[in-house]
């Protein structure tokens, strides 16, 4: 996969750009706010049709301006595809692919595989819990579709479910029945989310463990990933039951795969407390990495890697392990942003591959 054009139009910063390409390594470099991200971010908006920082698209559009286009030209599989991305105010985002209008946005999502890697990252180890199911989600479906229906109907299922114990609440009622006909659906759901998330987590948590000994060069940081959930270990019929007098009480579900999480584990303590500030980035940057891995082997397109921000809070050690890994044929396109033009060329020459700097 691999972009040889970016135009921009009204896209934040920028009123005009037009960036001709290398096929492997692109940095964009400049002081701070002169847009190097949103470059990157215009790149993401190719792939997943909207920004990976601001999700509102009209705040995307140049302040005091009306629309913004971005457009590329990619190549996949030796095949030309152009998609252009749209937003007017005051109307619908649009995406075209070879100048055809798709009817579903979702539709397009896939055809251009992506990875980023941004300081933006750090939600994933300092949210909630639903930033760490969006993540397991979002890779887990780009291979296997019925998981992405199960998990929205689950989600559907148990929204309503919320209602009917909000309904008894308000009304001082209680019709077992009726609860029993959502949890008859919710389970065999469950059970199948449940079996995807632990078998995904089986084939992911090897991967990124080498990948984080790798950036940190150290066999003595031992990482690990523990998938939480209420349906490990247990009867999946008793899941709900078991749970009922609370849900009652909270007139919501309080158990069930929607409160499945992730723990971030360095050397047996939670990341996200003990872990330094490099050692979380190291700790994201091998999750991001593994997340490549996984799309690469599961779609058969190698995926375009965006290095936003790379330097920040890893030492040049780890960040040269991290090019170093990211430079030979296992990975493909490369975007980069730094502050630093020399810092980053002096990384990049050791590579010996083609790259091109855009001072911004
Ligand atoms: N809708 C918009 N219209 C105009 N400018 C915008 C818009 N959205 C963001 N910007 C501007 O884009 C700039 C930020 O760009 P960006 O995040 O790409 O900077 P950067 O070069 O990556 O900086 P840093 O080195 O600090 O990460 C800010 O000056 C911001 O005001």
């Amino acid at each position: 996969m691999r972009l040889n054009n970016l135009s921009l139009v009204n896209y934040k910063s920028f009123d005009s750009a037009d960036f001709e390409l290398d096929p492997r390594i692109n940095c964009f470099v400049g002081n701070n706010g002169v847009g190097k991200t949103n470059v990157l971010d215009a790149v993401y908006h190719l792939a997943f049709a909207k920004s990976y920082f601001n999700p509102i698209t009209l705040q995307n559009i140049r302040h005091d301006q009306d629309f913004f286009v971005i457009n590329g030209q990619f190549e996949k599989k030796n095949k030309q595809e152009q998609v252009v991305v749209s937003a007017k105010r005051g109307a619908k985002r649009v995406v075209k692919r070879n100048g055809k209008l798709y009817e579903k946005i979702s539709d397009h999502i896939g055809l251009i595989p992506l990875v980023i890697i941004s300081p933006a990252d750090r939600d994933l180890i300092i949210e909630g819990s639903d930033t760490r199911r969006k993540f397991l989600d979002a890779v887990i479906s780009l291979g296997n579709h019925q998981y992405l229906t199960s998990v929205i109907n689950y989600n559907k299922l148990k929204d309503q479910r919320n209602a009917l114990l909000k309904y008894f609440a308000a009304n001082h009622k209680f019709d077992s029945d009726a609860l029993a006909v959502y949890d008859e659906q919710m389970i065999p759901l469950g059970t199948y989310i449940h079996e995807q998330r632990t078998s995904f987590l089986e084939r992911f948590t090897p991967i990124f463990k080498e990948f984080y000994q790798k950036i940190s060069r150290s066999a003595s940081e031992q990482v690990d990933i523990f998938y939480k959930s209420d349906f490990t270990d247990v009867d999946p019929a008793s899941v709900f039951k078991n749970a009922q007098q609370k849900d009652l009480q909270l007139q919501y579900t309080s158990a069930g795969v929607h409160k499945d999480d992730l723990i971030f584990n360095l050397d047996g303590h939670a990341v996200k407390k003990y872990g330094s500030q490099g050692q979380q980035k190291s700790f994201l940057t091998a999750l991001k990495l593994a997340q490549f891995e996984l799309i690469k082997n599961e779609t058969g397109t190698t995926p375009i890697l965006l290095l936003d921000d790379i330097f920040d809070k890893l030492d040049e050690d780890r960040v040269s392990q991290i090019i170093e890994m990211v430079n030979n044929d296992q990975f493909g396109q490369l975007f980069i942003s730094d502050t630093h033009p020399d810092r980053t060329e002096r990384v990049i020459k050791e590579t010996h591959q083609s790259y091109k700097m855009f001072q911004l």
